[in-house]
C-alpha cells in the first residue's frame, strides 16, 4: 500500500493582456509557490479587502510559457508509470472557464505539438507495452460525460447522436461491499494507439455534436476519459488490473459572476452544485475524524470516490487565466488546490488471481503429478492413447522434426505410452533416410509428415491399424485415385468462387467509388476510420443546394479556424511525402539486408560443400573474412532499418493526429454553418415579415405589384413558403420592386388565381451562371457595391433552392459587411 496526499500543480493560461500581479517561486525546498499581489483599493469587495498578498503551494506551478510536453513529462508521466505498475491512477483539471483545462487534458484543435495529457499518455503507454515483451496488457478505453446530474457514454458508435439525450444514459449502481459500478459505459478494447486516439476522437466529436444548442458543452459538462489496464504475464494466473481517470471538469465559474438566467441559470446552478459537493467531499476528507463523506450527493464524486481519498495515485491540475478581471476566480481555484492538497490516499497494488487460468493450471498439475508417480511406482497405464492424443503427438513429432534449431527438443511428459509412441514414429521416419548423408537427413526434416507415413506403407496394401497416422495415409492413397469426375467437380466450383469473388471486387470498388464521390473529404488526408464519424454526421444533413454550398464554401474562408485548417493540410502534405520517402528507404534497405543474406547462405553453403568434400585446411574452420564482413554489412543495415522503422512509427503518429485534428476541424465548420446558416434564415424571414407589416400599415401594398402568369418569372407557385420580399430586378423588365413575402402575397390572390409556374423558362442558364460566377472578385465585388437584397436575384420557383438563394445573399451580404469582399 502506498499513502500519498493528492498532488497539486498549477498552470497559468498564456494571456496578451494586462495580468494582475503574480509570481511564481518553482525553488522553494518545499514545493512552488504562487503569489498574486491585489492592491488594497482593488481588494475591497473583490477578494478580502483586508489583505493584499494571496500564496499558495503547489508541487510546481507552470507559467504561461510552459509547452505541453513539460506538463505531460512532470505532471501525467509519474501518474501511467504508477498505472502501468498496477495502481490507479487520477489526473484532473479544475478551473473557471476558459482557463485551460481542455487544452491541458485534451490538446488544442490546431496543432500536433498542443497535444494534450490524454494524446500523450495513450503513446507513452502503448510505447511501453510494446517494449516489455515479458508482459501481455490488455487495454480498454470508456469516455463518460456528465451532464446535469446525468451520465452519458460517449463511445457508444451505434447511435448517431445529434443531441446528448440521444446518447446511452448511463447508470450508477453500487454493489454490497460499495464499489461503485457504471451501468451502460462500454469499455471499447483498443489494441494500440491509433484504435484508442480513434475513441478519443469517436467521444470529442460526439461530445462536439451533441453540445446544446446554448452553450459549449466542455463548459457546462464534466468529462471523464478512462483507459482499464490489465498485465499479466504469459501463462500466470495472477493479473494487475489498473484504472486511469483523465477528467476534464467542467468550468468553475461561480454562479452569481456569470450573470445567466433561464435554462443556463439552470445548468450553471447544476454545474456549482456538482462541483459544491466536490468540494464538499473534499473539505470531508481533509477534516480529521471525519467518519462520513458524502460521496452518494452527485454523479462526479460517485464516480471519482475511489480518486478522493480512495485506492488511488491522484493528481490535480489548478488551471488559471492571470487577467485582471479573473482574479478572483484565479484565487478561488487555488483556495480549493489547497484544501484538495490535504487529501491522503491509500493505494494499493491490484493484483488479483485469473480463477479460470489458475484452475486450468492446477489441473495441469495435477496430470503431471499423477504421470510422474506412475513412472515411479511402475505403475504404467494401460489405457490406450485417445485420438486426440495421438494426433497432438504426430503433430509434436512433425514440428521437432522441421524445426532447424540443433536445439531442439520434445517433451512429452512422464507418460510412458506417449513415449513409446513418439519413439515408435522417429523409428518410422529414421529408416527412411540414407544413414550416411547428413544433408540429406536435413533435407527429409522438411518432407511433411504426411507423405512419410504413405511412404513407409507403400502402396496402400499394408495392414491397417485404424491409428491416425494409418488414417492419414489411407487418405492420401484416395486422394491420389481421385476419379475424373471428382476433378472436373472441383474445377467447377473453383470457377464458380472465381466469379463469386470478381462480381465481390467489383461491387467494393464501386462502393469505395461511392463513398468517394460522396465524400466531403480527400481520401488522402483523412484515414477511412477516422472519416466515419463525420462523414455520418456530414450525410445526416440535407444535401447542400447549390446557394448553400457557395455560402459555405465563403465561410470555411473566414472562418476564425481557416488559417489553421490550411496550415495543418499542408503540413499533413509534407509529412505524408516523408513519409512516403521514408517507406520507399525502408523497401531499398529491406532489399538490401535480403541480398546480403542471400549472398552470406551462398558463402556458408560453399564452405560447408568444401567441408563435406574433406578437403577443408585448418584455416578454413576459422572466421570466414567475407562471411565476417557480410555479417557487419548485415548488422549495419539493419541498424539503420530499424532507426528509419522509428522515425516512420514517429511520422506516422503525428500523421495520424493531424488527421484527428483536420476531422475534427471539419465537424466543428460543418456544425458552425449549419448554425449560422439558420440564424441567418431565421433573420431573413423576420425582416420580410417586418417590412411587409410596414407596408401594410402605410397602406401601400406597393400598387404596382401584378401577381405572375404562368410563365413570368420571379414568383413562386402558391405553397411556397420561400421569403421573397422583392421581385427580380434582372431578368423580368416588367416587375417593379415589391417588398411583399410570397406569404403576404398570397393573401392578396384571390382564391381562383391559376397556379403560377414554378420555374420560369430563363432559370436554367441564368441560375446557372450565378452558380457558377459566383466565385469571388467581379460578382462580389458587384453584390456589394450595389448593396443587392434576397430581392435582386431571380428566383427559381422552387420552394428550398429559392430560400437557400434569399438566405445565401444575406449571409453573403453579412458577411461582406464584416469582412469586405475577398480580393
Ligand atoms: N496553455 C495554453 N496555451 C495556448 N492556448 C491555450 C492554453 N490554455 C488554453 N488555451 C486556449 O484558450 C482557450 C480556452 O481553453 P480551454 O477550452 O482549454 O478552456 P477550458 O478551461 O477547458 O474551458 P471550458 O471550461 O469552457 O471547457 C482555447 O482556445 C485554448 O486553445
Amino acid at each position: 500500500m502506498v499513502k500519498h496526499t493528492i498532488q497539486i500543480f498549477g498552470r497559468i493560461k498564456p494571456t496578451k493582456k494586462t495580468t494582475t500581479v503574480y509570481s511564481v517561486d518553482n525553488e522553494e525546498q518545499t514545493g512552488a509557490s504562487l503569489e498574486f499581489v491585489v492592491p488594497r483599493d482593488l481588494a475591497d469587495g473583490f477578494v478580502n479587502n483586508k489583505r493584499e498578498c494571496y500564496k499558495f503551494r503547489f508541487q510546481k506551478v507552470f507559467d504561461q510559457a510552459v509547452k505541453q510536453e513539460e506538463i505531460f513529462e512532470n505532471i501525467a508521466k509519474p501518474v501511467a508509470d504508477s498505472v502501468l505498475a498496477g495502481y490507479n491512477g487520477t489526473i484532473f483539471a479544475y478551473g473557471q472557464t476558459g482557463s485551460g483545462k481542455t487544452f491541458t487534458v485534451t490538446g488544442g484543435a490546431e496543432r500536433y505539438s498542443d497535444r494534450g495529457i490524454i494524446p500523450r499518455t495513450l503513446s507513452y503507454l502503448f510505447e511501453r507495452f510494446s517494449q516489455d515483451s515479458s508482459m501481455v496488457y490488455n487495454t480498454h478505453i470508456s469516455y463518460l460525460e456528465i451532464y446535469n446530474e446525468m451520465g452519458y457514454d460517449l463511445l457508444d458508435s451505434r447511435h448517431e447522436a445529434s443531441r446528448l439525450e440521444d446518447l446511452p444514459k448511463v447508470m450508477i449502481m453500487e454493489d454490497p461491499d460499495q464499489n461503485i459500478h457504471l451501468r451502460n459505459l462500454s469499455l471499447q478494447p483498443s489494441a494500440n494507439e491509433e484504435e484508442a486516439l480513434n475513441l478519443l476522437f469517436l467521444g470529442d466529436t460526439n461530445r462536439m455534436i451533441a453540445e446544446t444548442p446554448m452553450n459549449q458543452a466542455s463548459t457546462r459538462s464534466h468529462c471523464v476519459f478512462t483507459v482499464h489496464l490489465c498485465r499479466r504475464e504469459p501463462g500466470s494466473a495472477t493479473l494487475r488490473r489498473s484504472k486511469l481517470h483523465l477528467v476534464d471538469l467542467a468550468g468553475s465559474d461561480r454562479v452569481s459572476k456569470t450573470g445567466l438566467n433561464g435554462q443556463l441559470l439552470t445548468e450553471a446552478k447544476y454545474i456549482n452544485l456538482s462541483l459544491h459537493y466536490l468540494e464538499q467531499v473534499i473539505i470531508a476528507l481533509s477534516e480529521k475524524n471525519r467518519s462520513h463523506i458524502p460521496y452518494r450527493n452527485s454523479m462526479l464524486t460517485s464516480v471519482l470516490r475511489d480518486s478522493l481519498g480512495g485506492n488511488c495515485m491522484t493528481t490535480m491540475i489548478a488551471t488559471m487565466a492571470v487577467d485582471k478581471r479573473n482574479l478572483d476566480e484565479s484565487i478561488s481555484t487555488c483556495r480549493f488546490a489547497q484544501r484538495v492538497a490535504l487529501i491522503k490516499n491509500e493505494a494499493i497494488l491490484n493484483e488479483e488471481l485469473d480463477p479460470a487460468l489458475q484452475i486450468a493450471r492446477l489441473k495441469r498439475e495435477i496430470q503431471s503429478l499423477k504421470e510422474e508417480l506412475a513412472m515411479l511406482t511402475g505403475e504404467q497405464r494401460d489405457d490406450q492413447l485417445t485420438v486426440e492424443e495421438i494426433q497432438k503427438l504426430e503433430e509434436l513429432v512433425k514440428t521437432f522434426l522441421d524445426d532447424r534449431d540443433p536445439d531442439v527438443t520434445l517433451s512429452l511428459g512422464p507418460d510412458m505410452r506417449k513415449i513409446q509412441y513418439c519413439f515408435s514414429l522417429l523409428r518410422l521416419f529414421h529408416t527412411q533416410l540414407p544413414a550416411a548423408c547428413p544433408c540429406l537427413r536435413l533435407m527429409f526434416k522438411n518432407i511433411s509428415f504426411k507423405m512419410m507415413i504413405m511412404d513407409k506403407h507403400g502402396g496402400g496394401n499394408g495392414r491397417s491399424d485404424g491409428s491416425p497416422a494409418e488414417t492419414v495415409r489411407e487418405e492420401v492413397i484416395q486422394d491420389s485415385y481421385h476419379s475424373a469426375a471428382e476433378v472436373t467437380k472441383l474445377k467447377t466450383m473453383l470457377k464458380q468462387r472465381d466469379n463469386e469473388i470478381s462480381i465481390l471486387v467489383k461491387m467494393l470498388k464501386k462502393e469505395k467509388k461511392r463513398a468517394q464521390d460522396a465524400g466531403y473529404r480527400s481520401t488522402d488526408t483523412i484515414s477511412a476510420d477516422h472519416g466515419g464519424r463525420a462523414m455520418q454526421y456530414m450525410k445526416r444533413g440535407p444535401q447542400l443546394s447549390m446557394g448553400k454550398q457557395e455560402a459555405f464554401e465563403t465561410f470555411i474562408r473566414d472562418h476564425e479556424d481557416h488559417l489553421a485548417i490550411e496550415d495543418n493540410k499542408n503540413l499533413l502534405k509534407q509529412r505524408s511525402a516523408e513519409a512516403r520517402r521514408l517507406g520507399e528507404q525502408l523497401n531499398e534497405a529491406r532489399n538490401r539486408i535480403n541480398e546480403l543474406k542471400k549472398k552470406l547462405e551462398m558463402q556458408r553453403r560453399q564452405r560447408a560443400a568444401h567441408g563435406v568434400m574433406g578437403n577443408h585446411t585448418e584455416a578454413e574452420e576459422e572466421v570466414d573474412p567475407v562471411e565476417e564482413n557480410l555479417c557487419k554489412h548485415i548488422e549495419h543495415e539493419k541498424k539503420a532499418y530499424k532507426s528509419t522503422i522509428g522515425c516512420l512509427k514517429a511520422l506516422r503518429t503525428e500523421i495520424e493526429h493531424l488527421q484527428l485534428l483536420l476531422e475534427r476541424a471539419k465537424v466543428k465548420l460543418q456544425k458552425d454553418f449549419h448554425k449560422w446558416w439558420s440564424q441567418e434564415e431565421a433573420s431573413s424571414v423576420q425582416e420580410s415579415e417586418s417590412e411587409a407589416a410596414t407596408r401594410c400599415r402605410a397602406g401601400s401594398p406597393s400598387g404596382t405589384l401584378q401577381p405572375s402568369s404562368p410563365g413570368t418569372p420571379g414568383f413562386g407557385a402558391p405553397g411556397l413558403s420561400s421569403t421573397v420580399r422583392d421581385p427580380p430586378l434582372g431578368p423580368d423588365p416588367n416587375l417593379n420592386s415589391s417588398t411583399f413575402s410570397v406569404q403576404d402575397l398570397r393573401s392578396f390572390l384571390p382564391k381562383s388565381v391559376p397556379p403560377l409556374t414554378a420555374v420560369p423558362a430563363w432559370h436554367d442558364e441564368s441560375l446557372d451562371r450565378r452558380a457558377t460566377d459566383f466565385a469571388p472578385s467581379s460578382e462580389w465585388r458587384a453584390l456589394s457595391t450595389t448593396k443587392l437584397s434576397s430581392s435582386s436575384i431571380p428566383l427559381t420557383g422552387d420552394q428550398q433552392a429559392d430560400a437557400d438563394i434569399q438566405a445565401f445573399v444575406r449571409a453573403r451580404q453579412n458577411l461582406l459587411n464584416r469582412t469586405g469582399p475577398p480580393q
